[in-house]
């Protein structure tokens, strides 16, 4: 594998369920002033002793199902979340888009925006004024509205504003969540172009996502995190089927416990009848 730029070890990260909470006011006036004591913390491990390296320009894919930990793996990646076990190192900078916006403050204009979360990312004033046409242009926002709050951006506005601007960063790591859901079909092209241009200039990307075609299409690599847990770490196609194939052999198990279900009602219901007939 070319130089490791990313390498995790051990990585596991829990979060506090059901967290202890004081009553409201209202609650107590019902109750009293105790702490409720229903609402327990348990911890639980999204994510639990998850390993691999990922090396220089490559592009992994991270599948798996609803809930089990994808982004949380991002985050960490990013630095955003910090692990309670194990530890990730990154060398280089992350460009990371990790929800929809980039980050961006509703109350602010989109100029203002722009301006803001690409110092936040360490783009120089110049960088930004060099940039800003090309950025607004390549988010095809009208002119008019550059200078609106994003809090009146549609969600398709706002979406092509931060990867216009996220994509402008030169950080050698991209961390990509779900992000080309969203787009509308020509936006989607513009942005499949700029990804294809960042990983032949040996950029490292990791991207989420559960759509299989943009899987497949920069991924030569896949992570399936199943159960919060690192299942396999393969080549994009073999992490797709197990995870297809685990995921039809998880409905046939639905399918077959609800006819023994429905069999086990008629059986009973068939035996009422008996018993009133007799
Ligand atoms: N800040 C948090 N506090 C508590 N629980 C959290 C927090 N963030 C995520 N979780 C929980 O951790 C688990 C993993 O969430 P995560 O968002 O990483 O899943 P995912 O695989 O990306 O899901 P999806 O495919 O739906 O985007 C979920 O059960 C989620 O509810």
């Amino acid at each position: 594998m070319a130089q490791p730029v990313i390498e995790a070890k051990g990585l596991g990260v829990k979060f506090a369920v059901n967290r202890r909470r004081k009553r409201s006011l209202r609650e107590m006036f019902i109750h009293g002033t105790k702490r409720d004591p229903n609402a327990g913390s348990t911890d639980f491990w999204p994510l639990r002793d998850v390993s691999f390296e990922i090396g220089e320009g490559e592009c992994v894919g991270i599948v798996g199902k609803n809930g089990t930990g994808k982004s949380t793996l991002l985050k960490l990646i990013a630095g955003v979340l910090i692990p309670d076990e194990g530890e990730v190192t990154v060398h280089g900078k992350v460009a990371p888009l990790l929800e929809l916006r980039a980050g961006f403050n509703d109350q602010l204009t989109g100029r203002e925006n722009v301006n803001l979360v690409g110092s936040l990312h360490g783009m120089t004033p110049q960088q930004l004024e060099d940039r800003f046409e090309q950025i607004v242009d390549f988010a095809e926002i009208e002119e008019r509205f550059i200078d609106t709050p994003v809090r009146h951006y549609s969600s398709g506005m706002k979406v092509r504003l931060g990867f216009a601007l996220i994509s402008q960063l030169e950080h050698p790591v991209m961390l990509v969540d779900e992000v080309l859901a969203v787009g509308d079909k020509s936006f989607k092209r513009k942005c499949y172009e700029a990804i294809d241009r960042m990983l032949e200039n040996n950029r490292t990307m990791v991207l989420v996502s559960h759509n299989e075609g943009d899987l497949r299409r920069f991924c030569g690599r896949g992570l399936y995190i199943k159960d919060g847990l690192l299942a396999l770490d393969t080549d994009i196609e073999s992490a797709l089927s197990a995870y297809n194939e685990d995921t039809q052999a998880e409905i046939d198990a639905r399918k077959n416990n609800k006819n023994k279900k429905k069999k086990n009602n008629n059986d009973n219901n068939d035996d009422d009848g008996d018993e009133k007939a007799a």
